[in-house]
């Protein structure tokens, strides 16, 4: 077992950050003025390392698959009108016997990013097994999107954008193609997630609602992209 992906350290769950931090902050190298914990869900393998590289690092891990073990966490700064959101991403194992720890750390996240796999049916299957798991142990308003990943496996793709798009609506939740291996929609994925949560906590009573649907789907529209 690699340790490619390590383990939270007992520091972080003891420092957790608050559900919104409002005052400018600063760590190493990072200024920021209003924190949220994310956390990435879906079946071993579909690409939450990936994912989350990609939009860390603007980089694809190809090469040999090595699961993610128990719980890691990275964060990334992004501009939101004018404020600097931190997001604090974790990157959950998928396999089935991590199931345990990572079920602790649900409640703590405000926002979660379920992933399939395009080219793996039993992936997408899964997700209502996910979303059930989700409602047992997330919080009641957390922001949930749905993510089909892997979008560049034209050849190898067993779930139809519109299979995606159904499940999605059912439970009333955005929802995008993506692929670590080209970017596609991975920062727009985070970046529309950082905006709600931003909205949600900043919001002033006499202002419109922040409609994350339309949101995304006026930013597809204009990358002239639609996810695949
Ligand atoms: N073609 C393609 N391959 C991808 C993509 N994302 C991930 N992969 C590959 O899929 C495999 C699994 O990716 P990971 O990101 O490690 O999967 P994971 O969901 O984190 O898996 P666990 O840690 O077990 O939960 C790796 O071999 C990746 O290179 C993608 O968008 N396109």
């Amino acid at each position: 077992m690699s340790t490619r992906k390590a383990s939270l350290t007992d520091q972080h769950t003891k420092n957790g950050t608050s559900k919104y931090v409002l005052e400018r902050c600063a760590s190493i190298n990072e200024y920021y003025d209003i924190a949220f914990k994310v956390m990435l869900l879906g079946d071993s393998a579909v690409g939450k390392t990936c994912v989350l590289v990609r939009f860390k690092d603007g980089a694809f891990l190809g090469g040999n698959f090595i699961a993610t073990v128990g719980i890691d966490f990275r964060n990334k700064v992004v501009d939101v009108d004018n404020l600097k959101v931190k997001l604090q991403i974790w990157d959950t194992a998928g396999q089935e016997r991590f199931r345990s720890v990572t079920h602790a750390y649900y409640r703590d996240a405000q926002a979660l990013l379920l992933l399939y796999d395009i080219s793996n049916k039993p992936s997408f299957d899964n997700i209502r097994a996910w979303l059930t798991e989700i409602h047992e142990y997330a919080q009641k308003d957390v922001v949930i999107m749905l993510l089909g990943n892997k979008s560049d496996m034209a050849a190898e793709r067993v779930v139809k954008t519109e299979e995606g798009e159904k499940l999605a609506k059912e439970y009333g939740v955005p929802f995008m193609e993506t692929s670590a291996k080209t970017g596609v929609n991975v920062e727009l994925a985070f970046l529309a997630i950082a905006k709600e949560l931003k909205h949600r906590a900043t919001q002033q009573p006499n202002e419109p609602k922040f409609q994350i649907h339309d949101y995304i789907e006026s930013q597809k529209h204009k990358s002239g992209c639609c996810g695949l």
